[in-house]
């Protein structure tokens, strides 16, 4: 982040009320910071504060508050009812000068959210950034160039209800990227195709509508196509400044690396999570919906309104395949992750079961113990 993460923290020892910070200095120094988040915000009382979540840890998340970034923990009655901070989370601090602990009691309203199917087999989803407003879906010519997997990626960028534009990276290195870029309109809808090259800085301006002061931009894909080289690209001669915003903690202040969220000079934010580059399709139907509306569209048509469109009578899915109205490899794109979206939801069913076992387990266990304490049968 820049300039405004590295002025001093907020000197406890000065004043009683932590959060002496106004509204309209929340709306300029924690970027996305709106008239709701304020309204939601003005139920904490003066010993709470504001901040956005910048990087989380296993216990710890670095928040950015109104002129530092801060380390906090997690209250364990968030953790208790199961609510996480993520990257991207506005959230309310409660501090506690007089022990130097700042613990995250509240995660504000979300307007978006990026989940993954959760790969244990603890069932549900596992929210991973929050309050995204675009997602670059970043790609590059020659190897990853795999409209199968733009597919993918559309499905999940959908169902997080932030807007995808996906990113051709790499032009420099290709014949013809205009060929390229009519490839992957062929199935990406409305959504914008912008060829890039993050190496040599051309095309970026196409970016600049998306970065705007106060809104927020992540990118996914995968290993390689150049999703640091952009960032940097992008942050110019700004990146240095990242690796040197100072933290404060119990242990003294001392300066320390944000690498997960970067503020570019405008007040745009950047998202760059390691855990959001290479996710899974969720369990959401929705997102998979939107990225082939096509296939939906011709779904009105069917002759069963529960048709799968893979053998049925009368159904006008395959009939449009079969008119060449469209590809096959979308439809079986479609059938894929499909298949994969109701393998989560069953995975995700069955976590669910054995959750509520492990809490009727639970539950019954502590009953006994409490009967034996009171003696009772
Ligand atoms: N020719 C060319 N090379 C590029 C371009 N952008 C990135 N690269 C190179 O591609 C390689 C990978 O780039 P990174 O930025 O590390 O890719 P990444 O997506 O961040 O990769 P991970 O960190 O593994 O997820 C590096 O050697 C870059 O120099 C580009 O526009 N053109
Ligand atoms: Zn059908």
């Amino acid at each position: 982040m820049n300039e405004h993460c590295e002025a001093e923290s907020p000197d406890h020892s000065s004043d009683n009320s932590s959060d002496n910070s106004s509204g309209n200095d929340r709306m300029k120094v924690i970027p996305g910071w709106d008239e709701e988040l304020e309204s939601a915000f003005s139920v904490y009382q003066s010993s709470y504060l504001a901040g956005r979540v910048a990087s989380r840890h296993k216990t710890v998340c670095e928040i950015l508050i109104p002129g530092a970034v801060v380390q906090a923990g997690i209250s364990g009655a968030l953790q208790r009812i199961g609510k996480q901070p993520v990257v991207g989370d506005f959230v309310v601090l409660l501090d506690q000068p007089e022990t130097g602990s700042r613990m995250v009691v509240n995660i504000l309203p979300r307007r978006t959210c990026l989940s993954r199917g959760a790969t244990g087999d603890g069932g549900g989803e596992q929210v991973i950034a929050a309050n995204l407003d675009t997602i670059f879906i970043v790609t590059s010519v020659g190897k990853d160039l795999n409209l199968r997997r733009l597919e993918r990626y559309l499905a999940i960028v959908y169902s997080s209800g932030a807007s995808p534009v996906i990113l051709l990276n790499k032009i420099d290195l290709a014949d013809d990227p205009a060929l390229l870029v009519e490839k992957i309109r062929g199935i990406a809808g409305d959504v914008p195709v912008i060829p890039l090259s993050a190496l040599s800085k051309t095309g970026l301006d196409a970016l600049s509508p998306y970065l705007n002061p106060g809104e927020t931009v992540a990118l996914i894909g995968s290993s390689g196509v150049g999703k640091s080289t952009l960032i940097n690209s992008l942050l110019g001669e700004t990146v240095q400044k990242t690796a040197d915003i100072r933290k404060d903690d119990e242990k003294g202040r001392h300066t320390t690396t944000v690498r997960q969220m970067f503020l570019l000079p405008n007040g745009a934010v950047l998202i760059d999570n390691p855990g959001i580059r290479e996710i899974q399709l969720g369990d959401s139907a929705e997102g998979l919906e939107k990225a082939f509306s096509e296939i939906v569209d011709a779904a009105h048509n069917c002759k069963f309104k529960d048709c799968t469109h893979r053998d049925e009578p009368g159904c006008a899915v395959l009939q449009a395949v079969k008119d060449g109205l469209i590809p096959e490899e979308r439809l079986e794109s479609y059938h894929r992750l499909a298949d994969e979206l109701s393998f989560q939801s069953k995975k995700s069913e069955m976590g669910l079961k054995r959750l509520e076992k492990e809490k009727y387990r639970e539950i019954a266990v502590t009953s006994k113990k409490y009967r034996k304490f009171t003696g009772k049968p």
